[in-house]
């Protein structure tokens, strides 16, 4: 069937030929909208499958105020704009478009830009429609299992927990006993661990006496409707006592999402799902609760009502496992740490990972991209077959091609034998592309032909191979801007965005620090047969107050040191003051020819040390950091040694 097509562009030249060429190419035409109001008017008569939008329009408002009724109706959507300024592309990202052009555009760009589009909705479609059938099998297993409700509760925050966002679970039937608190729920505690909270856990946790939390549930309102609450709205009664106040301020929460359900005795039954984070709840989430509805009542009846077999009954207390290691996720194993930030993307990694879709990780250098792509690996139905990690970054331009795709006997010179590229040795698994922002455009078009066509042409070759592989993406890089820049090219973007994971640095999550640090430490020593003895308080002092760039690597990496200079008889200790070894040196005066020589020779050290390590430490062979700069290893080693760069400063 033809998709209909909704142009709203006040150009008239642009609309008329968008018009032709979309006619040509087996499009219907709905209308053409020179305004928002024009937009709105069509809107109203047919609902189109796809719409491309000018962002500036006749009139007062914008297409990005269009968009936002767009993406409330799930319309697939196109922005169209002669700007592609940072700005402006960050603004209309907040709208989550389907695809952006820069005019102007060749008939082919749009083409593709519309094909993308229509991949990303049919593919998100697909995930939501099997995510949804897989959710409701799951909780009604859970209902019919005999166990009793509290462990049902916990069966179920886990399920839910990738779904609909929250660091705190609560739920009880309505309207709230002042005389007794029956509220029960989880609050997370790690990415499988959770702390059940019901009355005395609360009274203990918050300090207040039993009289005192009557008085607040007296004053707690009721929510008669599903709604969402963030900071700006929960503060408006901030004078006032309330459950929903003492929850939040008690585990710092920041937004929540009441969900009440009506039993079959006409009773109300509310579910609370409070996050840290704001903004986090969706309609889509009040659309998925809706959904399940059926099976969120049968549940609550056995929550309050469901009696289990007594010898059933277990304690649920910290439902804690052996470090920090998840029993549902093994795959998990050694990512160390519970900030709210951490446990939101490894959410979003189990949610993805059994499907085939590309993924987009996105963070800091060290934060850890590598470590949950081989996760989404291992969490996917593609597991036993390989994982091949290529850091794009690292192999010089003139070779990348042939690596990635392999090349025919002869294709070169020295290419002496047929080889596979990485893409075929990849078949039937997965292959994580580091540092995708470093790719040239050339390259990049070859690889958006692959996510496209699932086909590769190797170099020198003819013939198009088919190849089933999963494709997981990292960068540190802005991509916006690298787009704004024109390094970046906007429809491998789209392509690639169909799913993107940000995982915090480390500043943003210092209350990790810790625990990361005891992980290397005891890791460390016992690689080096050394008892560990702890960490001096000073260390841990100075390791919190400080901002690592270079996040959880550099963390690793002054572990490690301590480590390698602990005389095995006491605490670890900082040998040398944290500092930003990635920053600009601070520009000094230069005064004589000595000076020039000295900012010469720190410029050069900082060049070779950022060189080693792209190479992973490597000097000689392919890729190794000889080779990236083109110079004779033995000329490189001797460099190393004139300018004091040893294995520690990598
Ligand atoms: N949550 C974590 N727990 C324990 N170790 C971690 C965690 N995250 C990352 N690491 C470790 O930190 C180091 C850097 O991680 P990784 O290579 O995955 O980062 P990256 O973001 O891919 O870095 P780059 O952008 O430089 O390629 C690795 O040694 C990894 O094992």
């Amino acid at each position: 069937m033809k998709k209909k097509v909704l142009i709203v562009e006040d150009e008239f030249i642009v609309a008329s030929n968008l018009r032709l060429v979309l006619l040509r190419s087996d499009y219907e035409i709905i209308g053409i909208a020179t305004s928002a109001d024009e937009a709105e008017a069509y809107l109203q008569k047919k609902l189109p499958d796809i719409v491309l939008l000018d962002i500036s329009l006749q009139g007062e408002r914008s297409g990005i105020d269009i968009a936002r009724k767009l993406q409330s109706k799930r319309i697939v959507f196109i922005y169209l704009s002669a700007n592609s300024s940072q700005r402006v592309l960050e603004e209309a990202k907040a709208t989550e478009p389907y695809g952006f052009l820069v005019k102007p555009f060749r008939k082919k760009d749009l083409l593709i830009m519309l094909d993308i589009a229509w991949y990303r909705y049919v593919n998100s479609i697909e995930t939501k429609t099997n995510q949804e059938t897989l959710l409701q099998k799951q909780l009604t297993a859970i209902s019919e299992e005999n166990i009793d409700g509290q462990q049902q509760l916990l069966k179920m925050a886990r399920i839910m927990q990738s779904y609909i966002p929250f660091d705190l679970m609560m739920s009880g039937s309505r309207p709230l006993n002042t005389a007794q608190f029956n509220d029960k729920g989880y609050l997370r505690i790690g990415f499988d661990e959770y702390q059940f909270i019901e009355e005395t856990a609360l009274l203990a946790i918050t300090n207040l006496k039993k009289t005192a939390l009557s008085v607040i549930l007296a004053n707690t309102h009721t929510d008669i409707n599903t709604i969402i609450y963030n900071s700006e709205s929960a503060r408006e009664k901030a004078n006032i006592p309330s459950l929903q106040k003492t929850l939040t301020e008690t585990f710092s929460l920041q937004s929540y999402l009441v969900f009440p359900v009506v039993l079959s005795n006409g009773q109300f039954f509310h579910y609370f799902f409070y996050s840290r984070q704001q903004h986090i709840h969706t309609n889509e989430h009040i659309a998925l609760l809706n959904d399940l509805r059926t099976c969120l009542v049968a549940l609550a009846e056995k929550i309050i009502y469901g009696a289990a077999t007594p010898g059933l009954i277990q304690k649920v207390g910290v439902i804690r496992n052996q470090q920090g290691a998840s029993v549902n996720y093994p795959e998990f194993r050694g990512v160390i740490g519970n900030h709210h930030l951490l446990l939101s993307a490894l959410d979003l990694a189990a949610q993805v990972a059994p499907y085939n879709t590309s993924v987009l990780i996105l963070g800091e250098s060290g934060t850890g991209k590598e470590k949950l792509a081989q996760a989404i690996h291992l969490l996917s139905p593609r597991k036993n077959a390989p994982y091949i990690k290529v850091n794009c970054a690292a192999i010089p331009a003139t070779l990348i091609e042939s690596e990635l795709f392999g090349h025919e006997k002869g294709a070169f010179t020295g290419a002496i034998e047929k080889r596979k590229g990485k893409f075929e040795q990849a078949e039937g698994g997965t292959i994580f592309l580091d540092e995708i922002g470093e790719l040239s455009l050339e390259m990049q078009v070859k690889i958006l032909r692959f996510l496209q066509e699932k086909e590769i042409q190797c170099v020198g070759g003819n013939s198009l191979i088919k190849v089933n592989v999963r494709v997981v993406a990292a960068t540190n890089r802005n991509l916006e801007k690298a787009i704004a820049e024109g390094n970046f090219r906007l429809d491998l973007y789209y392509r690639l965005n169909v799913f993107p994971i940000t995982l915090p640095s480390l500043k943003e999550r210092k209350s990790d620090i810790k625990e990361l640090a005891v992980y290397f430490a005891e890791k460390y020593c016992r690689e080096f047969n050394k008892p560990f003895y702890g960490i001096a308080a000073s260390m841990m002092e100075e390791m919190t107050a400080y901002h690592w760039p270079g996040n959880i690597r550099e963390l690793e990496n002054v572990i490690e040191q301590s480590a390698v200079l602990n005389d095995g008889q006491s605490k670890l200790e900082l040998k040398r003051k944290l500092t930003d070894r990635n920053a600009l040196p601070v520009s000094k005066v230069i005064k004589t020819l000595e000076d020039v020589k000295t900012a010469k020779d720190e410029t050069e050290r900082e060049y070779i040390i950022s060189i080693l390590r792209k190479a992973d430490g490597r000097v000689r062979g392919v890729n190794g950091a000889a080779q990236l700069m083109d110079i004779k290893p033995t000329t490189l080693e001797s460099k190393m040694i004139r300018l004091n760069i040893r294995r520690e400063d990598l």
